[in-house]
């Protein structure tokens, strides 16, 4: 069990965000208080447009945020300039989405080699990685596989390799096994906190699925914008 002094990763506070202005302005953020430590899993949960997507969006870099204090690792995203979050983005942060977004025309082993190649590795090199990487992951024999002929278990195995290759400090999950029947589901959870997981490392899962909350070291609740309750689950 962590102690509560953990390290934190994410640290929000009076986080805000909205979209538009005038009579569009619609504020999707309102004030979010929210924490992820290293080495745990936190997830984030709460009603469909409570704003969870738009939270981790904010905590990605992907988003700007309207207001607040963020800071994600060791940097506050107000000191950093425009480029210096794309680096640090590149470097820090490995993404699982619920619909893989695999490349089509790449092999497994090419797609789960991207932010290797993206960060100036030599392709050769990066795909050996991968592949290394894909073998751990139960997938050794697919690595020269196209997406279409994989099982959608097997894309998302692809998709965590590709977000865990380049070793981030910070894995963020929109709904990773909402595509997944519950089996599937389940082991992907399983490889995300054996795999993923590390004591330098955080995980952060937003998910409708509570079939797989007893993976969560922390649940932080969402509504209307808020986080309106977290609660710890070791
Ligand atoms: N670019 C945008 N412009 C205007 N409104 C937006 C934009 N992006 C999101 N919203 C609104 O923000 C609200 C929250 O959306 P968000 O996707 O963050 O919710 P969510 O909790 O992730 O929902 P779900 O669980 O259905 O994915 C929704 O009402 C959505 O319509």
């Amino acid at each position: 069990m962590n102690a509560p002094s953990s390290p934190q990763a994410v640290q929000c506070q009076g986080l805000r965000k909205h979209f538009g202005e005038g009579d569009a302005r619609v504020e999707v953020l309102r004030g979010v208080d929210f924490h992820a430590r290293l080495g745990e899993m936190t997830f984030l949960v709460g009603p469909s447009g409570c704003g969870k997507t738009t939270l981790i969006s904010v905590i990605a870099g992907l988003l700007d945020p309207s207001d607040g204090d963020l800071q994600v690792l060791d940097s506050r995203h107000a000191e950093m300039k425009a480029q210096e979050r794309i680096l640090f983005r590149r470097r820090n942060l490995g993404f699982v989405f619920q619909q893989y977004n695999l490349l089509p025309s790449l092999t497994a082993a090419e797609n789960a080699a991207v932010p290797l190649i993206a960060d100036g590795m030599k392709r050769s090199l990066a795909v050996k990685k991968a592949t290394d990487l894909l073998d751990r992951l139960g997938l050794g024999n697919k690595a020269s596989a196209m997406p279409r002929v994989l099982s959608g278990g097997q894309q998302q195995r692809v998709a965590l390799a590709r977000a865990l290759v380049h070793e981030p400090r910070l894995i963020i999950c929109d709904e990773p096994t909402a595509a997944l029947d519950h089996k599937t589901g389940e082991s992907v959870m399983e490889l995300l906190a054996t795999a993923a997981l590390a004591p330098q490392r955080a995980v952060i899962v937003v998910t409708h699925d509570n079939r797989v909350y007893h993976y969560a070291h922390t649940i932080a609740h969402m509504d209307d914008g808020v986080v309106v309750r977290s609660e710890s689950r070791r």
